[in-house]
């Protein structure tokens, strides 16, 4: 790859009378890690499925691992993009079990379609599983997990393919605090694994940016209030305006938390 992971230019995404994201300006690079950060509605999930190639913006241009949407083959792209979030999870049949669900992501699907796996699929699969600490839970089906097992699954699936970039929508929403506390925890190694993917997780609150990210997109409303270098964007006057309410805003070791003032 010559240039960027990810580059948007004046993108907007319109839907009847409603503008979902305006005039986004945004260049991801290889090492960096960003997260995505703002109230519900803010334009997150819309701006992520433009980034997985799942969605097409109604003005301006997306350019994806060196390959410009609209003048790609989106469906050889895709493979090179892992992506997780309500936007899968929602998909997959509760009977998928959790193997199945991980290696088929190596063939593009979401469940098992009767194909034949290759042998070092079933080990990379269990690689990953272990990874994210759902190894046991192999033989299950995707019905019966708990959230916090869902999403590290889903997580596992999203890295199978060995993508060169990494979307998480909302990793940890619906986990209790010791599950959120363990998947930032991962979220830090795989931050700070120079073998991982260029990462981008989306998130509602500052308190779930794991250590070894480096950058933050605050958007309200569909547009960006600020982005950059998470120790230049994170402050009291960007995370209010996100936010619409005044909040005083704290860095505590590698961590982050806000809270109304
Ligand atoms: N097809 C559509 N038509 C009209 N409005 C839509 C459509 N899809 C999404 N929206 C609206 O666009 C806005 C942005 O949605 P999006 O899901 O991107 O926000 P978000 O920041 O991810 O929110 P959340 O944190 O609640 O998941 C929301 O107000 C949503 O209601």
């Amino acid at each position: 790859m010559n240039g960027h992971v990810l580059r948007m230019n004046g993108v907007s995404v319109r839907r009847d009378d409603a503008e979902l994201v305006r005039g986004v300006e945004w260049t991801v690079e290889e090492d960096e890690r960003w997260v995505v950060i703002g109230p519900n509605g803010a334009g997150k999930t819309t701006l992520l499925s433009i980034a997985a190639t799942q969605l097409f913006p109604t003005e301006g241009e997306v350019v994806v691992l060196d390959e410009r949407l609209g003048a790609t083959d989106v469906f050889e792209l895709r493979p090179l993009v892992g992506f997780a979030g309500a936007a899968v999870a929602n998909r997959v049949p509760d009977s998928t079990t959790v193997l199945d669900l991980v290696i088929s992501a190596a063939y593009g699907y979401l469940g098992r379609f009767g194909e034949q796996y290759a042998t070092p699929d079933y080990g990379r699969a269990r690689v990953l599983l272990n990874q994210w600490g759902v190894l046991h839970l192999e033989d299950r089906t995707y019905g019966t997990l708990s959230e916090g097992e869902r999403k590290r699954v889903l997580i596992a699936r999203s890295l199978m393919a060995d993508p060169e970039l990494l979307l998480l929508d909302e990793p940890a929403a619906g986990l209790d605090l010791g599950g959120r506390e363990d998947l930032v925890r991962r979220l830090a190694a795989l931050a700070d694994d120079i073998e991982a993917p260029t990462l981008v997780i989306v998130s509602h609150h500052v308190e779930e940016i794991p250590p070894g990210f480096t950058h933050g997109l605050l958007m309200r409303e569909g547009r960006i209030v600020a982005s950059g270098p998470l120790e230049d964007v994170m402050n009291a006057e960007n995370l209010s305006e996100t936010y619409g309410l005044p909040l005083k805003v704290e860095r505590i070791g590698e961590r982050w938390t806000a809270r109304a003032v």
